[in-house]
């Protein structure tokens, strides 16, 4: 008999000295020996814990039990017979499935798939010795999965062929899950030893590989941010978190739509508010349509009965958190807050859903501005991931701490961050675009930009995703900050307050081209609101003339300077934040990049991919494109990342030692 409840191997050991017994030859051990082995399995068994389990006779396991070969997460193959016993147990297509993505399974799936022999709701190790009575005797000869066929399918060719293109195109680049499928390929190809040997090879070069570093990185770095601190001292396992039982959400258009769907599922009384009938009337509808859809594709219950709508503030009178998310408008959410500030119950919580606005200004408007803190969603805000919790000069460390643990309660991975214009995700998407702009005057294209970034890892370019967020969003701001305005000659200005400045969104702006929403944006589309961004000549005529009508000649611009210029562009002010203080370290960079903005998880995150390259040639590269580019600031490195520099580029993990956190009243 043998318990198990193991998360696979200690992650933290790959970069160390691993220590305890090999795991292949306990396995083979296991799995020759005369007496009958059955694992029972509670909790979960996972990569090493599984192989382990599969080299037993039987498996037993406890209905709430969680099994998978996630190794492929962490840039890794299963490398202890994982990708040789499953195929031979459950068949090539569900353990292509299960390997290649690292996906948990249920014991009831696990059942149903053949992976475990029985599931019992009673004590595990009591149902396995039940169960090892009851074989008493039995030949083991069928039991041994090594000593199995691997089942062949008849176009074996075809199917793996169908399988790598597919792996392929999701994958983006990460090598795992392509080395996963040559591993299952072994299986079905080569006797069990050979495939073994096959499968040591492989799992040899991804366990050096900088993807697998990366990757491993990322999963404690997702872990890190919810210990989070601020630069005053405030910190998660001081500050307690007040119970939040009933939410309002104010303003029901796409986020707060999304933001009432995320409360009610998670089972808060949500107050839903919205100034006009109509509107109301409309956002019910979504609502209530996007709560059936995703209770049918999760099989669960349905979350309507939590949301009353109202038309009234005043609905939000005795809830304990309100989130306001009406449009990028200070007057009109200082106006809100005010109003909220005389409504609400003392001691409710002000939370807005800005995007970068200040939390401070709000937080004036309030009688308790320590009550108020930012919940920056992300759209669509009722399926990702991340949630920026930004605290103000005056947010209380109780107020941080609900609101950090509201989004962990509504299945978001919430990073603390200070309060700045953009905040982490968006500051840093400022100097990225920027780049992105002025390759387009110096002569790239839309098309060449984007494809560098999306063949780097991004599911898609900076190009496309501005066509598909709405290019009249970033105009409305700049418009807003006063940059929209013409020179003396009448042509828009280039220079804006001393500054290099690219008017190439505003004119197309102005020529009614706002991305997929109109048909016409960076690309053409088939139909206003189509989605296959498609190469448009005009644009192409409309650079060529823009750049005569500026004196800019088109230069062949490579695929490294288009990568390093937006890339460490985008880098250098990461390092600007954690110098201020915005952010505690790099860890809250690189998840805020990885889940909100399709930075490549297998890439770490934008501050561990300078980690990789090395912080003394980021460096050295954006003194060079500075030189070339005096008047951009973006490129100027940064004083954090010189200091670094001149330190010797200490690993990511000594970072925080170095960061100088500035003074602040919190
Ligand atoms: C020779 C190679 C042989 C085998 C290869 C492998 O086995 S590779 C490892 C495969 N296993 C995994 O990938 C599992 C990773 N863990 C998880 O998916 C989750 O942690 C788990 C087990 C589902 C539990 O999730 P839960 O949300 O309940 O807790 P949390 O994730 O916050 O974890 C709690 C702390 O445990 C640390 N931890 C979890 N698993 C491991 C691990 N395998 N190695 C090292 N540490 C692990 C996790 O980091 C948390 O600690 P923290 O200090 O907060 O970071």
């Amino acid at each position: 008999m043998s318990c198990l409840c193991i998360t696979g191997a200690d992650i933290r050991e790959f970069g160390a000295k691993m220590s305890g017994p090999p795991l292949v030859p306990m396995i083979h051990m296991i799995e020759a020996a005369a007496k009958p082995v059955v694992a029972a399995i509670e909790g979960v068994a996972l990569g090493g814990g599984l192989e382990l389990a599969l080299s037993c006779h039987y498996r037993i396991a406890h209905s709430k039990a969680r099994l998978g070969l996630p190794e492929v997460t962490l840039g890794l193959l299963p490398g202890a017979g994982g990708t040789q016993r499953l195929p031979r147990l459950i068949g090539v297509p569900a353990a292509l499935e299960l390997i290649t993505t690292g996906r948990h399974v249920t014991a009831a799936e696990a059942l149903q798939l053949g992976i475990v022999d029985e599931v019992t709701d009673q004590n595990a190790v009591d149902a396995a010795v039940k169960f090892a009575q009851s074989v008493e005797g039995k030949s083991l000869d069928a039991r041994r999965i090594g000593t199995f066929p691997c089942p062949r399918p008849p176009d074996l060719d075809a199917v793996f062929e169908k399988v790598m293109k597919e792996v392929r195109r999701s994958a983006r680049g990460a090598i795992a899950p392509v080395t996963c499928v040559q591993a299952v390929h072994a299986a079905v190809t080569l006797p069990y030893a050979k495939g073994m040997e096959r499968e040591r090879e492989l799992f040899s070069t991804l366990f050096t590989s900088g993807q697998a570093r990366a990757l491993q990185y990322y999963f404690f770095a997702q872990r890190a941010v919810s210990r989070w601190s601020t630069p005053s001292g405030a910190r998660w396992d001081t500050s307690k978190p007040r119970p939040v039982r009933k939410a309002a959400v104010i303003g029901l258009g796409t986020m707060g739509r999304g933001i009432s769907v995320s409360l009610a599922q998670a089972g808060f009384s949500v107050v839903a508010v919205e100034t006009q009938e109509k509107q109301l009337l409309e956002a019910k509808q979504a609502v209530s349509g996007m709560l059936e859809r995703d209770a049918k594709r999760r099989g669960a219950p349905l979350a309507h009965g939590n949301i009353k709508y109202s038309c009234s503030l005043k609905a939000a009178a005795d809830v304990d958190l309100v989130i306001e998310a009406v449009f990028e408008d200070m007057a009109l959410k200082k106006a809100i807050f005010r109003q909220l500030s005389a409504i609400c119950k003392p001691g409710t919580f002000l939370c807005s859903n800005t995007s970068a606005l200040d939390i401070d200004e709000l937080a004036s408007q309030t009688q308790s501005p320590e009550l108020v803190v930012g919940m920056h969603f992300f759209a669509p805000a009722h399926v990702m991931k991340l949630l920026e919790v930004v605290y103000g000069p005056r947010s209380s460390p109780e107020a941080v701490a609900t609101a950090m643990q509201m989004g962990k309660k509504i299945g978001k991975v919430s990073v603390a961050v200070g309060n700045c214009r953009g905040f982490v995700g968006n500051r840093m998407l400022k100097p990225y675009l920027e780049q992105a702009f002025f390759l387009l005057e110096e002569g790239a294209t839309p098309e060449q930009v984007d494809q560098v970034l999306e063949e780097f890892g991004f599911p898609m370019g900076v190009f496309k995703v501005s066509d598909l967020s709405g290019l009249d969003v970033g105009w409305k701001v700049r418009k807003a900050d006063g940059l929209v305005v013409p020179d003396s000659t009448g042509k828009s200005a280039r220079i804006q307050g001393g500054r290099r400045y690219s008017p190439l969104g505003d004119l197309l702006c102005e020529q009614g081209r706002f991305g997929q929403k109109t048909g016409r944006g960076w690309y053409q589309y088939d139909k206003p609101g189509g989605r296959v961004a498609k190469s448009d000549p005009w644009l192409h005529r409309f650079l060529e003339e823009y750049r005569a009508r500026h004196g800019l000649v088109a230069r062949r611009i490579d695929q490294q300077e288009v990568l390093e210029r937006c890339l460490y562009a985008l880098i250098n002010e990461g390092f600007q934040i954690l110098q201020d203080g915005i952010a505690a370290g790099p860890e809250d960079i690189d998840v805020i990049y990885v889940l909100g903005y399709g930075w490549p998880r297998h890439r770490g995150g934008p501050m561990f991919f300078a980690d990789m390259v090395g912080l003394d040639k980021v460096l050295d590269r954006l003194e060079r494109y500075h030189q070339l580019h005096p008047d951009v600031p973006g490129l100027k490195p940064c004083s954090l990342l010189r200091k670094l520099a001149a330190g010797g580029c200490p690993p990511i993990h000594r970072w925080r030692e170095v960061i100088q956190k500035p003074h602040s009243q919190l």
